[in-house]
């Protein structure tokens, strides 16, 4: 089975999305991304995240993560809010702000499965009682994949709360797998069928990563390189598109940013570091030279050069 695939977006429409601050916007209204994320396993992943929300403008990024990931989180960056993801309560008015500033949640970068039930039992409370858009990576993408998974997931599309999912390959065949999906569809197909069995926009990532809507609409972000193929290049990912989402993008709109945002940090880090360096590490350092790249052909063209 094959569906029609978009091209990626051109630098211009892509640049029109990057969501510079007002001059009269304050940390909250930029938009507030709590990231529930980074197991005792895995503390790093949540760093990594947290390092391309911020840099990807989130205007206040909070990390829920295990007790023991603690003292990593709050050691990693002094701008970072970091408490234990015993206090996360996703159905609960969050402190800071009027209450109603732009607001996104990421959920499972660095889970562990073998946490079971403490992730287990975070993921579907934030399903079900988390009403702004909500991103799902990593580890929570195999919890997600489960008969409770799918309905909360079918339960959140009809009361029309926006849901992204951003699985590699892997993550992809048990999503589609839990959804009785037929395992021989190529990607772009693949990722159609997982955004309608889910009633979530799908990033199906790899050397090339398909996005998927709801409706059907695919397109491909192909500006990436092989130097991203290295451990961690997936929660940075996590993390700038929830900053994007928090900051008001839509979720289709937030995964084509995001991607291109990635791949073009990716390649910068790649013109300085060589391909073979570059580490997860790097990438939000290389963001900075991103926006730029996105943007400076737009800043051209309202120029009339
Ligand atoms: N620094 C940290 O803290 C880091 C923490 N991390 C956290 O670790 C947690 C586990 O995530 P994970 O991705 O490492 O393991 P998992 O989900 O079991 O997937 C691997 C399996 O899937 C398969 N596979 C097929 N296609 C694939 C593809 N395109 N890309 C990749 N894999 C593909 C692959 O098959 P194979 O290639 O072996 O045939 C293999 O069997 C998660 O919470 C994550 O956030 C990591 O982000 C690293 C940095
Ligand atoms: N060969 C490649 N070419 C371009 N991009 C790649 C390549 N391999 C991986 N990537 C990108 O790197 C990221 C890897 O994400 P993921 O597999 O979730 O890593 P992790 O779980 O270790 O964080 C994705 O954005 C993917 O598109």
């Amino acid at each position: 089975m094959t569906v029609p695939v978009a091209p990626s977006r051109p630098n211009a429409s892509l640049a029109a999305l990057l969501p510079f601050p007002a001059a009269d916007t304050n940390k909250y209204r930029r938009g507030h991304l709590s990231l529930v994320a980074g197991s005792a396993a895995y503390p790093g992943a949540a760093c990594l995240a947290a390092d391309g929300a911020t840099r990807a403008g989130a205007g206040y990024t909070e990390v829920f993560c295990a007790g023991k990931a603690l003292l990593t989180v709050r050691g990693h960056r002094p701008s970072l809010v970091a408490r234990d993801w015993r206090a996360w309560h996703p159905g609960r008015p969050s402190r800071g702000g009027n209450g109603d500033h732009p607001r996104a949640c990421v959920i499972g970068c660095g889970f562990d499965t073998a946490e079971g039930g403490a992730t287990a039992g975070l993921l579907m409370e934030t399903l079900r009682a988390w009403e702004a858009p909500l991103l799902v990576d990593g580890g929570a993408l195999g919890l997600l994949a489960s008969p409770t998974g799918l309905r909360l997931a079918a339960e959140r599309a009809a009361k029309g709360r926006p849901l992204l999912l951003t699985p590699h390959g892997g993550e992809a065949a048990r999503l589609a797998a839990a959804a009785s999906l037929a395992p021989d569809r190529d990607a772009p197909a693949l990722a159609a069928a997982l955004a309608r069995a889910y009633g979530a926009t799908v990033a199906l990532k790899g050397p090339r990563t398909y996005i998927a809507d709801t409706r059907g609409n695919v397109e491909v972000m192909d500006r990436g390189t092989a130097a991203l193929a290295k451990a961690g290049t997936g929660d940075v990912l996590a993390g700038i598109i929830g900053a994007l989402l928090a900051q008001g993008l839509s979720p289709v709109d937030a995964a084509a940013l995001g991607c291109a945002l990635h791949a073009e940090a990716g390649r910068a880090a790649e013109a300085a570091l060589s391909a073979l360096c570059v580490t997860a590490d790097d990438l939000a350092d290389f963001l900075p030279a991103a926006v730029r790249a996105l943007a400076a052909p737009a800043a051209a063209d309202a120029h009339g050069q």
